[in-house]
């Protein structure tokens, strides 16, 4: 396996609204690879913002984002800052259906030139771990909801992330599935990946090492 590489991540004060509408008010958390945590709160509370911002996929309007101890402003760094050490995974899979699964879980790496050789080495070590070598040469169309998600976990890998982010990734999966997933981010996590995720599940929400929540703007321990 590459080595991982160590991160931390702060945000301070950060406040984010669209238009009139406040959504984070002040919200501080320090992450770093270690981590595992899981946010839970209403619909419309702002955890997909929060996680967001976190991903750095948004900027946000005022408090400070510290990544290994330097303040990033929103913007131009954020791309490859992102694509170095933050791996994604969402409930819906976001897979493109008209590719297989072995192009949908090489595309980042194609996208940040990495070369075939060193692609196809590593992805063997992925898909052995995921259990989906199998799949490889399947249109995704014709997978289970938990072989998707095997799949989009694989691609948000490649990269090998220091942080895995994920957005209610057992959302459309039975429980079977669900802590079938769940077992994969926490060998992840074991190995020495961070790991924050949105969840309304109590029992998925119990595999972080810490659980938070999100109410009016601003964050809580539960
Ligand atoms: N791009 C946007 N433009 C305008 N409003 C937005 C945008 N993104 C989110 N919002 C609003 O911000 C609020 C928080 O949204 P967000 O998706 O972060 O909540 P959430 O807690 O993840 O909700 P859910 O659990 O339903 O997914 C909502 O009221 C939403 O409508």
């Amino acid at each position: 396996m590459k080595k991982i590489k160590d991160i931390e991540i702060e945000l301070r004060n950060i406040k984010k609204g669209y238009g009139s509408q406040s959504v984070l008010n002040g919200v501080s958390l320090r992450i770093d690879n270690t981590s595992f945590i899981s946010i839970c709160g209403k619909s419309g509370s702002g955890k997909s913002t929060l996680m967001n911002i976190l991903g750095l996929i948004e900027g946000y309007d005022a408090g400070e984002y510290l990544f290994n101890q330097q303040k990033i402003e929103p913007g131009k760094d954020y791309y490859l800052l992102r694509r170095n050490y933050i791996g994604f995974i969402y409930q819906s899979y976001n897979l493109i259906p008209e590719k297989t699964c072995y192009e949908n879980i090489i595309l980042p790496a194609m996208y940040a030139g990495m070369k075939q050789a060193e692609i196809d080495t590593y992805i063997s070590s992925i898909v052995d771990r995921l259990e989906i070598s199998h799949l490889l040469e399947k249109g995704t169309f014709a997978l289970s909801g938990g072989e998707k998600q095997r799949v989009a976990i694989a691609r948000s890998l490649i990269l090998n992330p220091s942080l895995i982010v994920a957005d209610e990734p057992t959302g459309n999966l039975d429980t079977h599935n669900r802590d079938a997933v769940m077992e994969i981010l926490l060998h992840e996590h074991r190995n020495g990946r961070g790991i924050v995720l949105i969840t309304h599940d109590e029992a998925v929400a119990d595999y972080a090492d810490e659980k938070i929540y999100l109410k009016d703007g601003k964050l809580s321990i539960c």
